[in-house]
């Protein structure tokens, strides 16, 4: 029980992630460094030399990774990829890692080992390295990553901009990794392809700043959802997201793998989280960058609908939900 307990009695489950979110960051004035932040994928502090973008996610055993399910190593991977993509979801390239990890102390040196392996394998793919950290004793394991990176002289592409008659379109996988969390969750290892795709996402980085130099007027990545996740590009810009599903391809290995689980492939696509895919709007009649491609339209209103109406159930992930 905190100390304000039986002033406050609502709960974190009450307010949910977002409603956390804003408790916390609402209200205070910025620091004059902030040029963005926060509420966007990644922050943009200025720097007398430059300009810094800066993102952090948290990664807790048994809330988004299971030993029993992915190596250590694919662990690793998977907690910088999480980051890298909300860089690249400001249009910017990543520079450089910090990594915070809280370790019980019955946990084997060799589990560290092999998360900081996959760690430095996903850094470098994209040429960059773990700079610092912090490593401190836990009860669940716990890795804090955070991502700086660079916008190469552009403008950030924030959530902010999209504007009604533009073109919502996506690069990257869509309904992957929620194939390959229900295929886990049943008890399954296999197919290979939608369970690989659970363990270590594939975000498409150089999409990021390539959408940034096409005009993006707005950009996300897909941790929670597609759908969820473009909430947060309608609030942020004041406009209405519609997705066109004859736009949104719903691939054959999805179905196949819904058909056998009894589970709903389009669902996954819409609303399942992790896959780190970017989510972008761009002016309409402008030819889209290699590969995008075109899923729906901004229009005046607000919020997300599918073919013009509300999608029925959750839009994808919320913490304590
Ligand atoms: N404790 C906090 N204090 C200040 N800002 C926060 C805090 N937690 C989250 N935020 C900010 O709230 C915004 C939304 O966070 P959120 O984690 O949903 O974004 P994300 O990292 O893009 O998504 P995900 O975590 O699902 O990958 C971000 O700008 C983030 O920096
Ligand atoms: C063991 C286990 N159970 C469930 C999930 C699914 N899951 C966890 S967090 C999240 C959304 C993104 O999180 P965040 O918003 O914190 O970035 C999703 C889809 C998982 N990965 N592992
Ligand atoms: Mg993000
Ligand atoms: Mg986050
Ligand atoms: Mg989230």
């Amino acid at each position: 029980m905190g100390p304000d307990s039986s002033q406050d009695a609502q709960t974190i489950s009450q307010v949910g992630e977002f409603g956390l979110i804003n408790r916390v960051t609402s209200g205070r004035a910025q620091s004059p460094g902030t040029l963005l932040g926060p509420g966007d994928d990644a922050a943009v502090l200025a720097a007398p030399d430059g300009r810094v973008v800066a993102t952090t996610d948290v990664l807790v055993e048994q809330v988004h990774f299971r030993f029993d399910w992915s190596t250590p190593h694919q662990v690793g991977r998977k907690a910088v990829a999480v980051n890298l993509s909300d860089i690249a979801a400001m249009g910017a390239v990543p520079t450089g890692l910090l990594v915070g990890l809280g370790c019980s102390p019955d946990l084997p040196t060799t589990v560290v080992d092999e998360l900081a392996a996959g760690m430095w394998e996903e850094a470098q793919r994209v040429g960059i390295s773990v700079v610092g950290g912090d490593m401190v004793s836990a009860t669940s394991l716990t890795i804090s990553v955070t991502a700086l990176g660079d916008l190469q002289g552009r403008e950030p592409v924030t959530r902010s901009g999209a504007r009604p008659g533009d073109v919502v379109a996506v690069a990257g996988r869509l309904g992957w990794s929620a194939a390959g969390l229900a295929v886990l969750g049943r008890g399954f290892r296999s197919p290979v392809a939608v369970v690989g795709a659970h363990r270590v996402p594939e975000p498409p980085y150089e999409a990021g700043p390539q959408a940034a130099v096409a005009g993006a007027t707005s950009m996300v990545d897909t941790s929670d959802g597609l759908l969820a996740d473009l909430g947060h590009i309608a609030a942020a810009s004041g406009v209405a997201v519609d997705v066109r599903t004859e736009l949104v391809e719903v691939p054959q290995r999805l179905t196949e793998v819904a058909s056998a689980l009894g589970a709903d492939a389009r669902h996954w696509v819409l609303t399942g989280g992790e896959d780190q895919a970017l989510v972008a709007t761009f002016p309409q009649g402008r030819p889209l960058p290699e590969g995008w491609r075109p899923i729906g339209a901004v229009v005046e209103g607000e919020g997300v609908t599918v073919d013009g109406d509300a999608y029925a159930g959750p839009s994808g992930w919320e913490h304590w939900r």
